[in-house]
This record gives C-alpha cells, sequence and structure tokens, in this order.
C-alpha cells in the first residue's frame, strides 16, 4: 500500500504541447427530460495531464462522460475537443476526432468471443483499412505496451485475471494511438497491488508518450498518487478544481469530508512518510 500512495505525478512540463487544452467544456447542460443532471457545467483538460473526476454517485460523472463522447445529447452549452466544436464539426472531422479518443468503459470491457489480440484489433479494423499481417503487428505492440505477457494476445477473456482484463481493455484504448483516453473507473474490482501497477502504468504513458488522461474515479489511491489534478463534480457542475493540495484546502463540504476523512488522511500520511 506504502508505494501506492508514493506520489507518481508528473514531474515536468517538457514534453511538447504540454498546457494546451485538448477538450474545453463550456456551460454544458444536460437533462433528460425535466431531470437536470448538469447545469452550465464548465471543464477543461489540457495535454500531458492526468486529470481525476470524482462526485457522489449519482451525480452525473458518467452522463458528462457520454455526453462528452457524443453518446448523450446535451441541451445547451459547448464541447472542444482539439479546437474543434463538436456541434459544427462535419463528419470528416468527427471521424478524424473519433480516432484521437480511447475509451476504457467500467463494465464495457472486451468481448469475450474474441482473443485480446482480436479484442485490440477492434478499433483498427473500424476506422483503418491495414493488411492483416501489420495489423497483427501494431496489435502486438500495443500487448506489450501494457505490460502483458505475449501469450496472453491469443487468451479470450474468461482466462485473464482482473488486472489482465483491465490491461488488454487498456491496450484496446490505445489501439490507434490516441492523444486522449477516457478511463472510467479503471481500478475498480482491482485489488490494492493490481491497482497501484495500473496506475503506475497510466502514468508512464503520460511521462513517456505525453498521454493526456480523463479518469472517472472513486479510487482515493489514485487520485493521490498520479493525478495532477481533480475536478469535483457536484450540485450540477464542476464545484471545485485543482491540485491535490487544493482538495485538502477546500472547505467544501463533499471535498472536506471525501479528501479529509479518516481513509483520505491515512492515505495522505502515508504519501508524506
Ligand atoms: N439514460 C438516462 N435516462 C434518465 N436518467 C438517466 C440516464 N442516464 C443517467 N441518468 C440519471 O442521471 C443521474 C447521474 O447518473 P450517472 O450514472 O452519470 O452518475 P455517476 O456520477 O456516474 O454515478 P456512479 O458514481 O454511481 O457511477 C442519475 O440520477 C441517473 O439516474
Amino acid at each position: 500500500m506504502a508505494s501506492r500512495t508514493k506520489t507518481i505525478q508528473s514531474e515536468g512540463q517538457s514534453l511538447n504541447g504540454r498546457g494546451e487544452v485538448l477538450l474545453s467544456v463550456r456551460d454544458l447542460t444536460v437533462a433528460f427530460e425535466e431531470k437536470v443532471i448538469l447545469d452550465k457545467l464548465d471543464l477543461d483538460i489540457k495535454r500531458g495531464e492526468i486529470l481525476g473526476f470524482v462526485g457522489a454517485s449519482g451525480s452525473g460523472k458518467s452522463v458528462l462522460l457520454r455526453t462528452i463522447l457524443g453518446l448523450i445529447r446535451k441541451r445547451s452549452g459547448t464541447i472542444n475537443l482539439f479546437g474543434v466544436d463538436l456541434e459544427t464539426a462535419s463528419e470528416e472531422e468527427r471521424l478524424r476526432i473519433d480516432m484521437r479518443l480511447g475509451v476504457l468503459f467500467q463494465h464495457g470491457a472486451l468481448f469475450s468471443a474474441l482473443t485480446v489480440l482480436e479484442n485490440v484489433q477492434v478499433p483498427m479494423r473500424e476506422y483503418l483499412d491495414l493488411p492483416r499481417k501489420l495489423m497483427n503487428e501494431l496489435a502486438m505492440l500495443k500487448v506489450e505496451l501494457v505490460g502483458l505477457p505475449p501469450d496472453a494476445a491469443s487468451k479470450y477473456p474468461s482466462e485473464l485475471s482482473g488486472g489482465m482484463i483491465k490491461r488488454a481493455a487498456l491496450a484496446r484504448a490505445l489501439a490507434l494511438d490516441p492523444d486522449i483516453v477516457f478511463l472510467d473507473e479503471p481500478t475498480s474490482g482491482l485489488d490494492p497491488i493490481g491497482a497501484a501497477e495500473f496506475d503506475e502504468l497510466v502514468a508512464k504513458m503520460r511521462d513517456t508518450m505525453g498521454l493526456t488522461v480523463y479518469m472517472v474515479t472513486h479510487d482515493l489511491d489514485s487520485l493521490f498518487s498520479v493525478c495532477d489534478r481533480v475536478a469535483v463534480l457536484g450540485n450540477k457542475k464542476v464545484l471545485v478544481e485543482g491540485t491535490i493540495a487544493d482538495m485538502l484546502k477546500s472547505e467544501e463540504p463533499w471535498v472536506r469530508s471525501y479528501f479529509r476523512g479518516k481513509r483520505a488522511r491515512q492515505l495522505d500520511l502515508a504519501a508524506r512518510a
């Protein structure tokens, strides 16, 4: 556990383009009939950062993620990705944007009838037209990139551990070399060691590839150990955002109890030790 809480946050801004805003959400309102879930919400994510997105259960984290990904229709506001307003984007622009996004859904794991290699190739088949041999080679590189042994490539999801499934799902999310990956509770269901290893992998990808990560999580360990910035969803908008240090100083009641509750205090002490 102690190694988990040792901070592995970004050490510098050395990679090109760091700081550039890749996703900008402004005045976003999402409602299901009369029920407003998000009300004039603003959010930015910058290149090369890991943004941890937290909020009470049912506060709308998944709705926001699905709206950004174009799976839920917004009522008003703008969502701008890579400088393009999604509402006015042409079909071709939208396709190019989609290819720059990787997604790891919490329950959307892997196709059970496909091997790991075939799962990783799903986005490649959808968006690219590559010869089979090249696709196999590229998918294999992704399998290795996420730290899976080569023999995992020919296995089916039912033959893998929980941690290996998450890695394989990450490999699939990285299939097209995206600029941003959206991870929906990536460490849920993993034991602390598996979760720590997954966090370290994500941090390594930020540091070596400049990957930008939007991580919805309830996992305090992840928030303390890898997130460069945290955004808290509450009252239908981003209530507070900033570093973990900012969260620890916040007097907002939900943020206070979440980040300064007993468990959070123990993690903070361990991280400082
Ligand atoms: N398709 C839908 N139709 C109607 N209401 C919906 C729909 N999808 C989500 N909601 C409602 O939107 C609210 C926010 O749900 P959401 O799943 O985004 O919460 P969450 O913050 O991700 O919660 P959790 O942390 O428990 O996963 C909930 O009240 C939910 O019932």
